[in-house]
C-alpha cells in the first residue's frame, strides 16, 4: 500500500498537480510535497524529474503557484517535485525569525539540539523522497535539481555532495557562500554548531573551489542584479571564483533590474528546464 496520502489534484496544461502527505522518517513527523506530471508521463513512457528547492519561508505551493513553470515541463516531458523547505508542525523546533527553524531548513542534516530529531533536509531530499517518488510515479532515474535562494545553495549543495545523483543542477539567487553571510552563519551555527569547521563541507562556493572532475555537473546560476540580497547574502563571485579554481563547469547569467521574488523566476524558468532538458 502507499505510504502517499493525496492532498489535491488540478489538471494543469494536459497533466496533474498534486500534492501529497506522508509520514517522514528523515523527518521524524507528517510532511507534503507537491509534483507536477506532465501529459508524456505514462508508465510506458516514464519521465525526468526536477528536484526544485525552495527558499525561506516557503513552503511546496510557492514555486507551483508562481513560476508558471507547468507549459514549459509539459512540452518538454519533465515532471517536477517541490517538497517543503523543513519539518513542521508541534513536534518540530522553531524558531521567532524567518531565517530559522520552520521554512528555513537549510538542505542539511541538523547534528545540534534542539534540531537534531528533525531537521534531516538533506537525508530526506537526497534519499527518502526521492526514493518514494522513484516508486509512486511513472519517472526515470534521470534527475535535475534547481532551487531559489536558500533553496540554490540547497541544489548546488546536494550535487557536490552526492556525485552522480543529478545529472544537471541550476539555480536562480543562491546563497553562494554561506558561511560569509549573515543567513548562513546563523542556521549552521545553530544547525551544525559553533565549530566553522565543520561549515565548509555545507559551502556550494568551498565545494566548488575543492571540487574534483567526478563532481563536475552541468550548472547554469541566474542572477538578478536588483536582487535586494545580493550584496549583503548571495555573493555569486565566491562560486564564479571558486569554479575558476578549480575548472568546474559553471555558467552565471546576470539580468540587469531584476530582483529576489518568484516574477525573476518566472521570466527565466523555462529556460532552466531547456537547459536541463538539453544535458539528458
Ligand atoms: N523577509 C522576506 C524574506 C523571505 C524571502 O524573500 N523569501 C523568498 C525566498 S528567500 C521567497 O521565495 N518568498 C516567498 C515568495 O515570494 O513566494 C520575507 O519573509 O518575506
Amino acid at each position: 500500500m502507499s505510504r502517499l496520502t493525496e492532498v489535491s489534484a488540478n489538471r494543469s496544461f494536459g497533466g496533474w498537480h498534486k500534492q501529497f502527505e506522508f509520514d517522514s522518517q528523515s523527518l521524524n513527523g507528517k510532511t507534503r510535497f507537491a509534483i507536477y506530471l506532465p501529459p508524456s508521463a505514462t508508465a510506458e513512457t516514464p519521465v525526468p524529474v526536477l528536484y526544485w528547492l525552495s527558499g525561506l519561508t516557503c513552503t511546496d505551493e510557492n514555486f507551483m503557484q508562481k513560476a508558471g513553470a507547468h507549459r514549459a515541463a509539459a512540452e518538454l516531458g519533465i515532471a517536477i517535485v517541490a517538497p517543503d523547505t523543513s519539518p513542521r508542525g508541534e513536534g518540530a523546533a522553531n524558531a521567532d525569525q524567518y531565517d530559522l527553524g520552520q521554512g528555513a531548513g537549510f538542505y542539511l542534516d541538523a547534528s545540534q539540539q534542539p534540531w537534531a530529531e528533525h531537521f534531516r533536509m538533506e537525508s530526506f531530499i537526497v534519499d527518502e523522497l526521492r526514493q518514494i517518488v522513484e516508486e509512486s510515479f511513472p519517472v526515470t532515474g534521470e534527475r535535475f535539481i534547481s532551487g531559489h535562494s536558500m533553496g540554490g545553495h540547497g541544489a548546488l549543495v546536494l550535487s557536490l555532495r552526492h556525485p552522480g545523483l543529478y545529472q544537471s543542477v541550476s539555480a536562480f539567487s543562491p546563497i553562494c557562500n554561506p558561511v560569509n553571510v549573515p543567513w548562513g552563519i546563523g542556521a549552521f551555527t545553530a544547525y551544525l554548531g559553533e565549530e566553522q569547521n565543520l561549515w565548509a563541507s555545507h559551502d556550494a562556493s568551498e565545494l566548488m573551489r575543492a571540487s574534483q572532475p567526478e563532481q563536475h555537473c552541468p550548472t547554469l546560476v541566474s542572477q538578478g542584479l536588483a536582487d535586494q540580497f545580493l550584496e549583503e547574502q548571495l555573493h555569486p563571485h565566491a562560486l564564479v571564483s571558486a569554479a575558476e579554481q578549480s575548472g568546474y563547469p559553471l555558467t552565471l547569467e546576470q539580468h540587469e533590474g531584476y530582483d529576489h521574488s518568484y516574477y525573476f523566476i518566472a521570466s527565466f524558468i523555462e529556460q532552466h528546464l531547456r537547459f536541463h532538458h538539453a544535458q539528458r
